[in-house]
C-alpha cells in the first residue's frame, strides 16, 4: 500500500509522462491528418466511368472520409486528455474519500477538478462533479448516500481527508469531521482578494452543494445574504450542468447575466480554471438589444415600457381588430378568447396562408394599437415583448440561463426572461437586501408556470465575523440569521472628518492586497479620481476590474466585488440615510471588505 506522498509522486510522474506523450501524438495525428488529406487531393479525380467504376470511386470516397473522422475522434480524445493532465498537474486532487459499500471492501476516491482515466481506462482522479463526490460535500463521515443515475446509492465515507498540493509536494493533510471549523476553508477565506473571484470546488459548503447539484426543478432561485458565495456557486453550477449534459450541452449553451461588464471581468476566468470553455456574459440591456435585432427592432432604451400592462392586456379579450392585422386573420377566432390567444393563432393562421409580412417589426400599426389600448405610446422594448408573446419566440440557443445579482432587476425583466426562455433551466440567485433603489419585486411569482425551487444560503464566507456583524445591523429580519464562520478579527473603524490619505497609512495593508474605496455616487468617484490617480478606477461600462492597491469606485460598481480593505467615503451622506434604501446600500457598502472595514464620515480635502 503506498503512503499518499508516494501516491502524489506517482501520479504527478505519470502526468508528466502523459504529456509529453500526448503532446507527440497530437503532433503525429496531425501530420497524419495532412497527409491524409493531400492524398484525398491527389486520389481526388472522380472516376464515374462505368458503374463498378462510380462505386469503387464512392467506396474508396467513404474510406477516406473514416479514417478522417477516426483521427479527429482520437485527436480529440488526446487533446482532452493533455488539457486535463495539465490542469492537474499544479494539484492533482484536493480531497480523498474512503468509502465502504457494504462489502467490507473499502474503496478509495481522490477528488480533482477534473477526471483523470490511465490509458488502460482507470479511474486516477475522479471529477469532483461526479456522483461519487456528492458523498465528500456532505462534509461528515458515517452513513450516508449520493445519487447515481437516478438511484439513491446508500454508502458509508469511512475517511475523509482534505489536501493542500503543490505539483510534487504534500504540503497538509487534513483529516475532516465536519465543516464546523474548517481549517482548509479558514485558510482559503483569508487568503488575499486582489484580483477576479476564485473558483472554490475544495471546500463547497453542503448548502451551496444542494444549490449546485440541484437538478429536478427548472427554476433554482436563490436568495442568499452578502458574500454567502452566490457567485461562487453560480459558476461552480455552470461547470456542473455542462459536466452533467457533457454529451448535449457546450459553453455554449449557457448564458449568464451579469449587471455590468466589470462584473463579467471580475468572474472570467473561474470556469477556464475548472477547465471549462468561458460561457457567454451578457448584460440584460445587450441581450434585449441582440434578441431585438433579430426581430428588425432597435432596442436601446428599456425605460418607460408598459410590460406589466401589456402582460395583463394581453390575457383580456380584445374585441377591435388590432390596427394593422389583416379582419379575416383576427376573425379566426372566439371574440371571447384572450387577445395572446387570438394573436397567437392569427399569426400562425397567417404562417399557413403564406401571409407574413417580410418585416416582422412593421407588423402591427404600433402608434394605432397604443391609441386602441389608450397608452402614450408603444416603446420598442413593448414591441418586442408583444413579438416574442404573439409569435411565440424562443431563445432556443441557450439551454441554461444564470441570473446574477437578481434583486436588481424590474418586473420588466422577469416578464421577458419568463418569455423567452420557457424552454431553458434557470438558476437566478440575489439577494433583495441588496437592492439599491425601490423594492425588488417577487421573483417566483414570475416562474408558476415551471416548477421552482426556492434556496437560501445565511452563512457568510467573505469577511472576518466582526465585518459580518456589522453589516448584518442592516439586514432587516435576517440580521439574526447571518451567519459568519471566519474569526472576529479587526473591528470596523468609523473616522470622523480624517482625509483618505491618512486613513490609507493606518490601515494594515500589505503587497499585493486590494483596497476598495467606495463613494456614494459617481460624481464623488469622478472627483476623487482625478485627486487620486493612483487609484484604479471602475466603472460600470470599463474594463477594469479589481486589481491589487487602490481600487475606486461608485457603491452600484461595487456591488458583488470584494476587496482586502474597504473604505466608505462619505459615509453620512443623505444617500446612505434614505428611509426607504438607506439600509440596503450601507449592507451593500459594509460587506464589501474581507479584512478591514472604514467608514470615513466626512472625507475632505485630499492631497
Ligand atoms: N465554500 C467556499 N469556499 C471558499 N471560499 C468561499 C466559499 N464560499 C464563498 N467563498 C468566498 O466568499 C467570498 C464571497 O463569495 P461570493 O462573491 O460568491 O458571494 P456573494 O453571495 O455573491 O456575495 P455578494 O452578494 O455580497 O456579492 C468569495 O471570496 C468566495 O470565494
Amino acid at each position: 500500500m503506498l503512503t499518499e506522498t508516494q501516491h502524489l509522486h506517482k501520479l504527478y510522474q505519470q502526468f508528466q509522462h502523459d504529456i509529453a506523450t500526448l503532446t507527440t501524438q497530437l503532433a503525429d495525428l496531425s501530420t497524419e491528418a495532412k497527409q491524409v488529406k493531400r492524398q484525398l487531393g491527389t486520389d481526388g479525380h472522380l472516376d464515374l466511368g462505368t458503374y463498378t467504376e462510380t462505386l469503387d470511386t464512392f467506396a474508396s470516397i467513404e474510406a477516406n472520409n473514416r479514417q478522417i473522422d477516426t483521427l479527429n475522434t482520437r485527436a480529440q480524445t488526446a487533446a482532452t486528455r493533455l488539457a486535463h493532465a495539465k490542469l492537474l498537474l499544479p494539484q492533482a486532487y484536493f480531497a480523498k474519500l474512503q468509502l465502504d459499500y457494504g462489502d467490507d471492501d473499502p474503496e478509495a476516491y481522490h477528488l480533482g477538478k477534473v477526471g483523470y482515466i490511465d490509458a488502460q481506462a482507470n479511474d486516477l482522479v475522479y471529477d469532483w462533479r461526479a456522483p461519487v463526490a456528492d458523498a465528500y460535500y456532505a462534509n461528515r463521515t458515517g452513513a450516508t448516500s449520493y445519487q447515481a443515475n437516478g438511484r439513491d446509492i446508500p454508502v458509508t465515507v469511512l475517511a475523509r481527508q482534505q489536501f493542500v498540493i503543490d505539483h510534487d509536494q504534500l504540503l497538509q493533510v487534513v483529516n475532516t469531521q465536519s465543516a464546523i471549523g474548517d481549517p482548509l476553508l479558514l485558510a482559503v477565506l483569508a487568503e488575499n482578494r486582489s484580483g477576479g473571484l476564485q473558483e472554490i470546488t475544495a471546500t463547497i459548503q453542503q448548502e451551496q452543494n444542494a444549490i449546485i447539484r440541484e437538478s429536478t426543478h427548472q427554476v433554482v432561485l436563490v436568495d442568499g445574504v452578502a458574500g454567502s458565495g452566490k457567485t461562487s456557486v453560480l459558476l461552480q453550477r455552470v461547470a456542473y450542468q455542462l459536466y452533467r449534459h457533457r454529451d448535449t450541452w457546450t459553453s455554449a449553451d449557457i448564458l449568464i447575466l451579469t449587471p455590468n461588464t466589470a462584473f463579467s471581468r471580475y468572474i472570467r476566468g473561474v470556469l477556464p480554471a475548472l477547465g471549462e470553455a468561458e460561457p457567454l456574459t451578457s448584460t440584460y440591456a445587450n441581450l434585449i438589444q441582440a434578441v431585438g435585432t433579430r426581430l428588425g427592432l432597435t432596442v436601446t432604451n428599456l425605460a418607460d415600457n408598459h410590460l406589466a400592462t401589456l402582460d395583463r392586456l394581453l390575457q383580456q379579450p380584445f374585441l377591435p381588430t388590432p390596427a394593422g392585422l389583416s379582419p379575416q386573420a383576427y376573425a379566426q377566432t372566439d371574440s371571447q378568447d384572450s387577445f395572446l390567444n387570438r394573436m397567437q393563432h392569427a399569426w400562425r393562421w397567417l404562417t399557413a396562408m403564406q401571409q407574413l409580412p417580410a418585416d416582422v417589426s412593421h407588423w402591427l400599426d404600433w402608434d394605432a394599437l397604443a391609441a386602441q389600448w389608450h397608452l402614450a405610446t408603444l416603446t420598442t422594448y413593448d414591441q418586442l415583448y408583444l413579438l416574442i408573446k404573439i409569435t411565440n419566440y424562443q431563445q432556443t440557443t441557450t439551454a441554461a440561463l444564470f441570473v446574477d445579482e437578481a434583486q436588481d432587476y424590474d418586473a420588466d425583466t422577469w416578464l421577458m426572461l419568463q418569455a423567452l426562455f420557457t424552454k431553458a433551466q434557470l438558476t437566478i440567485v440575489g439577494d433583495h437586501r441588496q437592492r439599491l433603489t425601490g423594492q425588488a419585486p417577487d421573483i417566483a411569482a414570475y416562474f408558476t408556470n415551471q416548477t421552482i425551487q426556492p434556496l437560501q444560503l445565511t452563512t457568510s464566507y467573505r469577511a472576518t465575523g466582526a465585518i459580518t456583524t456589522y453589516f448584518a445591523q442592516f439586514a432587516g429580519d435576517w440580521q439574526s440569521r447571518i451567519k459568519a464562520v471566519q474569526a472576529n478579527g479587526l473591528t470596523p473603524q468609523t473616522v470622523t472628518t480624517a482625509d483618505l490619505k491618512s486613513v490609507l497609512d493606518q490601515l494594515p495593508i500589505q503587497n499585493g492586497q486590494s483596497v476598495g474605496i467606495i463613494t456614494p455616487n459617481q460624481a464623488s468617484a469622478d472627483t476623487l479620481a482625478t485627486q487620486f490617480p493612483i487609484a484604479h478606477h471602475l466603472t460600470a461600462a470599463g474594463h477594469q476590474t479589481v486589481q491589487p492597491g487602490l481600487n475606486l469606485m461608485a457603491l452600484p460598481v461595487a456591488k458583488g466585488l470584494e476587496f482586502d480593505h474597504a473604505i466608505i467615503v462619505d459615509w453620512t451622506n443623505p444617500y446612505y440615510l434614505d428611509t426607504e434604501t438607506g439600509d440596503h446600500r450601507r449592507y451593500v457598502a459594509t460587506s464589501r471588505g474581507t479584512k478591514t472595514l472604514t467608514l470615513i464620515t466626512d472625507s475632505g480635502p485630499i492631497d
